[in-house]
């Protein structure tokens, strides 16, 4: 079957392409792009007005299956992915049983292989996030990990993440992890400062993230391996990645579009919500994350995308889970709070969506170039309108819900074929 986009605004963030064209696919591949392109037998998409970028890439997802699918399902969390306009996403590990074994990771990776997207997933870097005992990292490769994760867990031996690293470079893998130190936090989920106190209760202090964050990059330093840093929240989170890059440690920086858009007062406005490990913090890290996003410092932006039901989160706010869905809302609050302010351009935005995560795992991906995959989203850059109340997730817990915001995703195209068309 054969696709002809036409008249859209190209813009391919690996080559620095930004341009009014056509572009033709024919099975699985983008064969052609130009201006003036005809195709007599394809089905013809009216891109006039829309942006037509490469497939949106998240490299932290949550899908709950197996054994959490009252949340989400590999396949409702698919469909999240693909309305959001991602073609490639990666599961983190934290489902039940954890992805320890290579047996359940095949099991898991072989549903995630019937869906209309590309669906991965990282093995843990402990048996059952136990914090000691690593996992057999060959055994999880040769299964189809593209990585470790104990994410939602953080690491607190130093030793088990040194040992950890080791194995990665020798495996030429790669480790992502979660920088918060338990012993340093009260209640998990909302940051130490005036809202957890205006609310009676320690919170998450930054300092559990950026002293453990310190830490772990200098390990990586020392052992030369490649650690990516997940949903830095703090301004020090930022300085010290920088400064860490700068001294030659392999390390990669991650950023959740929640973290970039509210402030911790989100909490008292969206309640339990607003809720989610690292926490929301203040409008002086946002300035300092947004300094990242624009130096280079923070390479990614990854949603953390963390479904919950609605019973689990009507409960009071010390007692409620962590974690909020991020995929149908991701795209627009780049648009929002990067590019509309003229923080980011679009150019530089659609980077750490596409190219930038795709490096990060070397995923043939994130590219749009004849010959290359036929992962494709089209979307309204400029519309702006209000979050609705339901998603294509199952789940429903967004402080995003009735906000407006700018863009609108109005197809998505994986493996040449339309997954999402905007109702
Ligand atoms: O790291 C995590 C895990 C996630 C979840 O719910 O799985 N929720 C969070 O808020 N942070």
């Amino acid at each position: 079957m054969s696709l002809l986009i036409k008249n859209g605004r190209i813009i391919d963030p690996k080559s620095a392409y930004d341009q009014i064209a056509d572009l033709l696919v024919e099975g699985d591949k983008i064969v052609k792009i130009g201006p003036n392109l005809t195709a007599p037998k394809a089905e013809v998409i009216d891109a006039t007005g829309l942006v037509v970028a490469p497939g949106l890439i998240d490299v932290h997802v949550h899908f709950r299956e197996p054994g959490q699918t009252h949340k989400e399902t590999i396949h409702t969390g698919a469909k999240a992915a693909a309305a959001g306009g991602f073609t490639t996403v990666v599961m983190m590990a934290n489902t039940q049983p954890i992805l320890s074994e290579a047996g359940v990771l095949k099991e898991t990776l072989a549903l995630a292989q019937k869906e209309a997207i590309h669906i991965k997933a990282v093995g843990s870097i402990t048996q059952a996030f136990d914090g000691s005992n690593l996992t057999d990292f060959e055994a999880l490769l040769e299964a189809g990990a593209v990585g470790f994760s104990d994410d939602g867990i953080p690491l607190t031996n130093a030793g088990v993440l040194r040992q950890a690293l080791q194995k990665a470079l020798k495996t030429n893998s790669l480790l992502s992890i979660h920088e918060e130190d338990p012993n340093l936090i009260g209640t998990l989920g909302v940051n130490d400062g005036e809202v957890a106190h205006q609310c009676g209760f320690t919170g998450a202090p930054t300092v559990s993230e950026y002293s453990m964050l310190a830490r772990d990059a200098m390990i990586a330093y020392e052992t030369g391996a490649r650690l990516h840093l997940q949903h830095l929240s703090a301004g020090e989170s930022v300085e010290l990645v920088r400064f860490a890059k700068k001294l030659g440690a392999k390390i990669t920086g991650e950023v959740t579009p929640q973290h970039f858009s509210i402030t911790e007062q989100a909490v008292l406005e969206q309640g339990t919500n607003a809720k989610l490990n690292p926490p929301l913090r203040r409008q002086t890290d946002i300035e300092k994350i947004i300094l990242g996003l624009q130096d280079g410092t923070i390479d990614i932006i990854a949603t953390d995308h963390a479904p919950h039901t609605h019973e689990e989160k009507a409960v009071a706010l010390q007692q409620a889970p962590s974690g909020m869905i991020g995929l149908e809302t991701s795209l627009q609050l780049g648009l929002t709070h990067l590019v509309a302010p003229k923080h980011l351009t679009l150019m530089e935005l659609l980077q750490k969506m596409t190219t930038n995560p795709a490096d990060l795992y070397q995923f043939d991906a994130g590219y749009l170039a004849e010959n290359g995959p036929a992962d494709i989203v089209l979307f309204d850059s400029e519309n702006d309108y209000q979050v609705a109340e339901t998603f294509d997730s199952k789940a429903t817990n967004s402080p995003f819900i009735n906000q407006k915001v700018r863009g609108q995703v109005k197809y998505t195209i994986c493996n040449g074929k339309i997954v999402y068309t905007q109702k």
